[in-house]
This record gives C-alpha cells, sequence and structure tokens, in this order.
C-alpha cells in the first residue's frame, strides 16, 4: 500500500516542556487514521509539523515517496487546522472562488466539491449566514479544491451541535469513501470510533498505542475472582496457560485472559484443583475503559 506521511522520531519543545516526543508512525493511503489524545497531548502541534507551520525540535518527517520538497508535497495535501476565515460578505461560492485562484485550481471544481459537503443548494448564501456546522463543511470543501491525496482535520467537530457532529463525521465518511486519504485529530474517543480505521494515541507528547481501531479492542477480557485462600487461588491460576497478568486487591483477584475462554470453563479447572470460589465474573474492558486505562497509565 501507497505511503502518505512518514513520521520518524519526531520532537517538538517549548522551552523545558515537550509538546511531542520521539513520535513515529506512518499513514497509508485509503486509510482514516485519528491522532486521539487528551486536551495538552501534542496532537496540534504534531500536525502543525507535518504541514510546516510549526519548526520541528527533532526527527523528521517526509511526504509521499521523500522525493519531493515537503513545499513541493504540501500542494496535494488539504488541511484545516484552524478556524475557517472566510469573507463574511461573500458567498460560499465566491469565497471559494478566491481559494482556487489562490490554489491556482480551476473553478468548476467549485460545485464539485460543495455538493460532497452539502452546501450546493446554498453556494449563493453569504458566508455570514452560516451556521458553525455550514462554516466547516465549506472549510472541508475548500480544502478538496485542489483534490488532495490526504485531508487533514483538527478537532472536525469541536463546538458543533449533535446533528452538526453527525454531518461532518458522512462527510469525513463519504470523502474517505471516494479514497482520499484522512488524519483527524480528536480527544474524542467515540468519534474515532465512529469515523477512523486506525488510530495513534498519545499522551504528553508520547505515543501509546497504533494501530487498527477494531484492534484496539481485540482484548480478551478479565475474570474478577473471590474466594477464601487468594494466595492459593493465585497459584493455581498462574499454572494456567490462558491467564496473563494476576492483581490483587484486598478480597478480590483480578485475571487477565491471554487468549478466550469462558467462566464455566475456569470454574471448572479451578474445581478440579479443590479450590471453590465465592464469586466469580468475567469482564471486558470497553473501548473507552482501555483508552482511560492507557492515557492514566503514563500520569503515574
Ligand atoms: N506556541 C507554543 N508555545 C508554548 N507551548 C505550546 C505552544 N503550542 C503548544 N504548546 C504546548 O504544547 C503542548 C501540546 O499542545 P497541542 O496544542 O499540540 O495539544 P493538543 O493535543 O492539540 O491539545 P488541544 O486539543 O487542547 O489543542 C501543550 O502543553 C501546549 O500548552
Amino acid at each position: 500500500m501507497e505511503t502518505i506521511l512518514t513520521i520518524n522520531q519526531l520532537t517538538k519543545r517549548y522551552g523545558s516542556l515537550t509538546a511531542v516526543n520521539n513520535l513515529s508512525f506512518t499513514i497509508k493511503k485509503g486509510n482514516v487514521y485519528g491522532i486521539l489524545g487528551p486536551n495538552g497531548s501534542g496532537k496540534s502541534t504534531t500536525l502543525g509539523m507535518v504541514l510546516n507551520v510549526v519548526n520541528k525540535t527533532s526527527g523528521d518527517f517526509h511526504w509521499f515517496d521523500g522525493s519531493d520538497s515537503t513545499h513541493e508535497a504540501l500542494k496535494k495535501v488539504g488541511a484545516i487546522i484552524e478556524h475557517p476565515n472566510f469573507y463574511p460578505y461573500m458567498t460560499a461560492s465566491q469565497n471559494l472562488a478566491l481559494v482556487c485562484k489562490i490554489k491556482g485550481v480551476p473553478k468548476n471544481k467549485i460545485d464539485e466539491k460543495l455538493e460532497i459537503v452539502g452546501l450546493l443548494d446554498r453556494k449563493d448564501s453569504k458566508f455570514k449566514t452560516f451556521s458553525l456546522g455550514m462554516k466547516q463543511r465549506l472549510a472541508i470543501a475548500s480544502a478538496l479544491l485542489n483534490d488532495p491525496e490526504i485531508l487533514i482535520l483538527d478537532e472536525p467537530t469541536n463546538g458543533l451541535d449533535p446533528q452538526g457532529i453527525h454531518q461532518i463525521r458522512e462527510i469525513i465518511r463519504k470523502i474517505a469513501s471516494m479514497g482520499t486519504t484522512i488524519l483527524l485529530a480528536s480527544h474524542l474517543l467515540d468519534e474515532v470510533e465512529k469515523v477512523c480505521t486506525h488510530v495513534v494515541i498519545i499522551r504528553k507528547g508520547i505515543k501509546l498505542y497504533s494501530g487498527r481501531v477494531d484492534e484496539m479492542n481485540a482484548s480478551n477480557g478479565f475474570f474478577e475472582l473471590k474466594s477464601n485462600d487468594l494466595v492459593k487461588l493465585q497459584q493455581i491460576l498462574e499454572e494456567h496457560p490462558s491467564i496473563g497478568k494476576i492483581t490483587v486487591n484486598e478480597d478480590l483477584l483480578t485475571a487477565i485472559l491471554e487468549e478466550p475462554m469462558g467462566a464455566d470453563d475456569l470454574n471448572s479447572y479451578l474445581y478440579q484443583k479443590g479450590m471453590i470460589l465465592s464469586y466469580l465474573v468475567k469482564r471486558k474492558e470497553s473501548l473507552e475503559e482501555q483508552f482511560l486505562q492507557l492515557t492514566n497509565e503514563t500520569a503515574k
């Protein structure tokens, strides 16, 4: 699969603060990537560096096969990283015509892109009459004018009402289905789950996880157990090949599964070993719990 962006140990320091710390990942054509992290985790700084608006401290990145300069490569990139800025008294069409002129793109692209974002019927309305969601959609149309290989969006649904959020997510899916690669930054796990195929989770500028969104939730779950002999219980569980990490908190033992196993199988295994349980529950973390776990771990 064709590579769109390669980031290698990219670092940005502001004085003593390391906003992005040795970050590496690659973006392949046709996927929808989310950079997911809490506020201040370095998402915007990362986007800023690859878009040449923030100077990196160290590390490197290159666009496509690396043969073009970043300046040249960015002509094939569409990005919205700040609030959309259009002329309030000009119509949607007139604003986009201006963008076409600046980008050197033919004006016949305007209607096509307005159609994608559902604004074709409002093409002659003045920008100042648009809702926040419509303004954001116009910004997306504007970023698409040069038929970019990749569309980059920083928190695309921030500040929008539920309907506006839904519309933007639908548009992102539509653009992705047309073959455009997408990279978006978000602090919302739910958004990444709904829209993205791949995710890079960062916290304090450090990458915690990168991979497919569906594989992120591929854990086998865990058991919670109680017994009047937790020491013996732990010893027996440690011998079981399907059980991974075991933790004991007061009278509750938690055993993480390395491979699938049902509660009934575990129960009969323990019974055969002479272990009687007073409590047994199988649980699986939601993606949200895993995300919170991941992002909290490095806080310690
Ligand atoms: N120009 C700057 N000067 C100093 N510190 C900065 C600057 N820009 C960003 N930072 C700091 O770098 C860290 C990362 O900020 P960044 O905006 O990249 O995070 P973010 O994940 O995009 O967060 P948010 O979602 O809140 O925008 C933060 O601690 C921020 O305060």
